[in-house]
C-alpha cells in the first residue's frame, strides 16, 4: 500500500540533549512524518472517522516530545514510532526528527527511522 498522510516541518520547543545546560532549557526540534494510511476509503467515505487526522496526530507528538525530556534524539525517535504506530494504528512510518539550533555551522542535524512494512 502506497498511500500515506503527511506531516511536515511540525516544530516542538522541548527538552532534549545529552549535556547539563540542555537539562535547564527547551529547543527547538522540527517533526517530518509520513504515515502509511489507505486514503481510498475516506476518499470515498468524506469522513475523517475514516481518516488518519493529520490535527490529532500533531498534537500527540508535540505532547510526547514535550513531556518525555529524552537525552537522544534517536531516543525521541524510536518512542515516537511507538506511540504513533501502536495508537493510530500505522503500519509503516518514515520519521525525520531535526535539532536546528544544535551545530550552529549546519542547517540542521537529526536522525531519520523508517518502521513496519509498507
Ligand atoms: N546522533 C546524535 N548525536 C548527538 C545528539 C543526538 O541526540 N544524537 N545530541 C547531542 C547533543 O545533545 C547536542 O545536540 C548538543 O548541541 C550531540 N550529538
Amino acid at each position: 500500500m502506497t498511500d500515506s498522510v503527511l506531516i511536515e516541518g511540525l516544530a516542538v520547543e522541548a527538552v532534549i540533549g545529552v549535556y547539563d545546560w540542555e537539562r535547564e532549557v527547551t529547543q527547538r526540534l522540527v517533526v517530518d512524518l509520513e504515515m502509511g494510511w489507505d486514503n481510498r476509503i475516506p476518499g470515498a467515505s468524506d469522513d475523517v472517522v475514516d481518516a488518519l487526522d493529520y490535527a490529532t496526530v500533531s498534537e500527540r507528538v508535540t505532547h510526547w516530545l514535550q513531556q518525555a525530556r529524552p537525552q537522544l534524539l534517536e531516543t525521541a525517535a524510536e518512542g515516537l514510532a511507538v506511540m504513533i504506530q501502536a495508537d493510530f494504528g500505522v503500519p509503516w512510518l518514515k520519521l525525520t526528527l531535526r535539532k536546528p539550533g544544535a551545530v550552529p555551522t549546519a542547517r540542521a542535524v537529526g536522525v531519520r527511522i523508517e518502521r513496519g512494512l509498507q
